[in-house]
């Protein structure tokens, strides 16, 4: 599955239409009959439905699905759309005019107490004002159309997308739908991912139409991470192997007060798979973590005030070589000999993993990025702007076009761009995870995710790839435990403590 412009959207609805012949009605029927599939599964035959139509083939597949809603047996079906057959798109006319021979009620007023009754009397509302198709800012009728749905208390399902959110960047064209869920056709459209249009569209559940499977595959898009996809992604392991052979690591970070983050970042990575696991920190907080991690070395470096001190550099000079990865930031803090530890490991030629204030560190120096070596980055969006120069707002609107940009910069670059749908990406493709839940909006749970990709990096030597399992096996943890203990009492350590059993399921055979 993939998450796609409307452009890309458009495309693929034209092959289908154009180079396979299928007609634009079949589809609309496809579309039609996904979504009464999903009413006959969760919403009984009793409910009261009351679809609203826009101009467009979105209203379309509204006026096809009231017929097939009326077919298998519901019993209070309501249409309401306001424009006449001669100013529908042809394949909406159509499916109207089939509505009408089968006498489903259809109200045409523009009266807002009309509408006010016909939301009244309804339990669950369909929408299907505009999808991909919304080309302007909504105002007048269908704004407080949109305004009424919203205020009144009820379950509202949005097809293809909320109407009201801009397919593409997902911002909000004058007012959108607020939907409790989306019922999206195909695959994913990115405005509905992005924020502030993801806030708008409630569970989205794609859907297929029967498109020729090609037609996807072909798609230029995001990569949505999923079991299957992940199960393949992952690193193996072998049984003719050695710890030589899944990496020998050096976790650089931790200080006074930030001595979890590095201890979190190394258990998971420990939890990860990784060969070896050599932590390098303030030689004032090694007594401390040698008390907690019996499986990794602990190099403790000169410290001052809690912190990392000068001579850590030529410290770390003297060792980095001997090491086939570096993990630099977690717990670090932000001082002087924190940056230039960070510029040693950038001017070396050892792939490295930048979390934390390493990524602060880093937008300072960001020239150091275009080293030639396996570099990832694991930036929030704060640091995303340190790192890229663009503010949070432009990074938050576009930030596909934010990351293509660093990526031309930094070729040897993967970033995985934290938010509540993280992309990662490297200059070649880009993937999305819409997986995880607001448990995981803690801290310490970044260092967790950085571990788990030293962890899986360390076994793949495959940037791209140990980032994306990564993400998704973090926000899988995050899932899974969800489902029995409370958002707001799942920590860090937890998914730690929990990864075992999420890789267990990844490597479960189908
Ligand atoms: N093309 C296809 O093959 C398929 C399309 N499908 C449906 O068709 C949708 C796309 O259909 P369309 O391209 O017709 O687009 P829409 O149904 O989203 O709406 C386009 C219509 O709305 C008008 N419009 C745009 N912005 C407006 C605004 N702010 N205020 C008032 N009117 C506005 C346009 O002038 C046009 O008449 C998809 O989202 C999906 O629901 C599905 O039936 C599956 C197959
Ligand atoms: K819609």
């Amino acid at each position: 599955m993939k998450a796609v412009t409307v452009e890309t959207m458009r495309k693929m609805d034209e092959t289908a239409i154009h180079t396979y012949g299928i007609p634009s009605t079949v589809l609309m029927e496809h579309a039609a009959m996904a979504v009464c599939g999903y009413f006959l599964a969760h919403i009984e035959k009793s409910k009261h439905v009351l679809i609203v139509c826009g101009p467009g083939n979105n209203g379309g597949d509204g006026f096809a699905l009231a017929r097939l809603l009326v077919q298998e047996g519901y019993t209070h079906v309501q249409l309401h759309c306001c424009v006449d057959y001669g100013h529908m798109s042809l394949d909406e006319a159509v499916f109207a005019k089939v509505a009408n021979s089968y006498q489903i009620p259809c109200s045409h007023s523009e009266e807002r107490k009309d509408i006010e009754q016909l939301i009244q009397d309804a339990d669950i509302i369909v929408d299907a004002l505009f999808g991909t198709g919304l080309s302007r800012t909504i105002s007048g009728f269908y704004d407080r159309l949109i305004l009424q749905i919203n205020l009144a208390d009820k379950m509202v399902i949005s097809i293809d997308i909320a109407s009201g959110i801009h397919g593409n960047s997902g911002q909000i064209m004058g007012c959108a739908i607020q939907a409790d869920i989306t019922l999206t056709f195909e695959s994913y459209k990115l405005g509905q991912i992005l924020y502030p249009g993801s806030a708008y569209s409630g569970k989205i559940i794609p859907l297929s139409i029967q498109m020729p499977k090609a037609i996807e595959q072909m798609a230029e898009g995001l990569l949505v991470l999923e079991d299957d996809l992940v199960k393949t992604l992952l690193p193996q392991r072998s049984s003719h192997s050695h710890k030589g052979t899944y990496g020998k690591a050096l976790m650089i970070g931790g200080s006074k007060e930030m001595h979890g983050a590095v201890t979190m970042a190394a258990k998971a990575a420990l939890r990860s798979g990784i060969g070896t696991l050599t932590l390098f920190v303030p030689d004032c907080i090694t007594l401390l973590l040698a008390s907690k991690l019996e499986e990794s070395m602990i190099i403790g470096a000169a410290s001052e005030d809690g912190f990392f001190a000068h001579d850590a550099i030529t410290a770390l000079k003297r060792i980095l070589s001997q090491y086939d990865m570096i993990i630099i930031g977690n717990g670090m803090g932000r001082n002087e000999a924190g940056k230039e530890l960070v510029r040693t490991v950038l001017e070396s030629d050892r792939p490295c993993i930048l979390d934390g204030d390493a990524l602060y560190e880093t937008g300072k120096i960001t020239a150091a990025l275009q080293r030639p070596y396996p570099t990832i980055l694991t930036p929030h969006v704060k640091e995303m702007s340190y790192l890229s120069g663009h503010s949070i707002k432009d990074i938050q609107q576009d930030p596909i076009a934010v990351l293509k940009e660093f990526l031309r910069k930094y070729p040897f670059s993967t970033v995985a761009l934290k938010d509540a749908h993280t992309i990662i990406a490297n200059s070649q493709q880009m993937y999305l995870n819409l997986a995880g839940n607001h448990a995981l909006a803690k801290g310490g749970s970044g260092d967790v995710l950085c571990g788990i990709l030293a962890g899986l990096f360390g076994q793949s030597k495959d940037a791209l790839t140990s980032a994306a399992c990564a993400v998704y096996v973090h926000a899988l943890t995050a899932d899974l435990l969800l489902q029995d203990e409370d958002a707001n009492s799942i920590l860090p350590n937890d998914l730690i403590a929990s990864l075992s059993e999420t890789y267990q399921i990844l490597r479960e055979e189908e």
